[in-house]
């Protein structure tokens, strides 16, 4: 099998340092420290439960929504202070865009799912709305298919062509990062093929960090990878580094059980 390439030069996009997460009285992260690099693709694996999702959540601040969710430790983001409370989270989700598991388009028509969002961001003349909209869409694979039918519902496109919607959508607003929550999970086989190609293909243009459960696609696609673990009951980051280090000679021998199907 085809491991992920390395990236060439590793310039760090974000530093996290110490990074705890609690639900409440619950633990779910502790103590997470790694830096992700930019323009490449970080893949995030580990059993359910152990906080892939929670980590990723804190990188653009989606846990401010979460009640009794209590984070602590430092993020940096380009230099800055990530968890700053004067930070404008608004501008911050326009550079950190997310895709869910479920592909989530808006109840509206192709081209108002795309247009929406850059509308709340200002951007309202005619001319460009339409040239962004064809850009995002040759972007992910989509224009030849919905050239036609650009104003009719975004509900009946097929659940992997509305994911690469949701991915179009992220990308008109111009992010520089790519969070995604297992985006393939809820696809068929060939969608999610199709959905893994145009991950790949982002690769370099943007920062992508992307859970996932399925490792031989983490292996595919990813130029590094964070192994989570739950440890006396919160998660934490058990290994982290290149792709192919941690599935081909991984220093841990939780990772090794993991990836080599033994253990989760
Ligand atoms: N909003 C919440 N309130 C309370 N507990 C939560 C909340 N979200 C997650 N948890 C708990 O935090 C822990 C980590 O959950 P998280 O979803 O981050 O893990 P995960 O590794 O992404 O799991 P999966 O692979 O199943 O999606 C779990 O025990 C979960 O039940």
């Amino acid at each position: 099998m085809q491991t992920g390439p390395s990236c060439c030069v590793p310039k760090t996009l974000f530093s996290i340092n110490n990074l705890s997460l609690n639900y409440g009285s619950k633990p779910a992260l502790k103590n997470v420290t790694l830096d992700i690099y930019a323009g490449c693709i970080t893949a995030l694996i580990g059993p359910s439960g152990c906080g892939k999702t929670s980590f990723l959540s804190t990188l653009n601040r989606l846990t401010d929504m979460i009640p009794d969710c209590q984070v602590t430790g430092d993020i940096r983001f380009n230099d800055s202070d990530l968890r700053d409370p004067r930070l404008d989270v608004l501008n911050l989700r326009r550079d950190i865009g997310m895709i869910f598991q479920k592909p989530v388009p808006f109840p509206l028509s192709i081209r108002r799912n795309i247009e929406l969002p850059l509308r709340e961001h200002g951007t309202n003349k005619s001319g460009e709305l339409n040239a962004i909209v064809q850009q995002v869409l040759q972007d992910v694979g989509l224009w030849d298919e919905v050239k036609d039918r650009l104003d009719s519902s975004a509900l009946a496109l097929s659940g992997g062509q509305q994911q690469r919607l949701c991915i179009a959508r992220a990308l008109a607003l111009q992010p520089k990062v790519l969070l995604m929550d297992e985006p393939c999970s809820a696809l068929d086989p060939l969608s999610s093929a199709v959905v893994e190609d145009l991950i790949k293909r982002l690769q370099g243009r943007y920062t992508i960090i992307i859970v996932t459960h399925n490792l031989a696609q983490a292996k595919r696609i990813a130029n590094y990878a964070g192994f989570f673990w739950v440890s006396e009951r919160a998660g934490c980051l058990i290994e982290f580094g290149q792709c192919q280090q941690i599935f081909e000679s991984p220093a841990h021998e939780l990772t090794a059980a993991y990836v080599n199907g033994s253990r989760g």
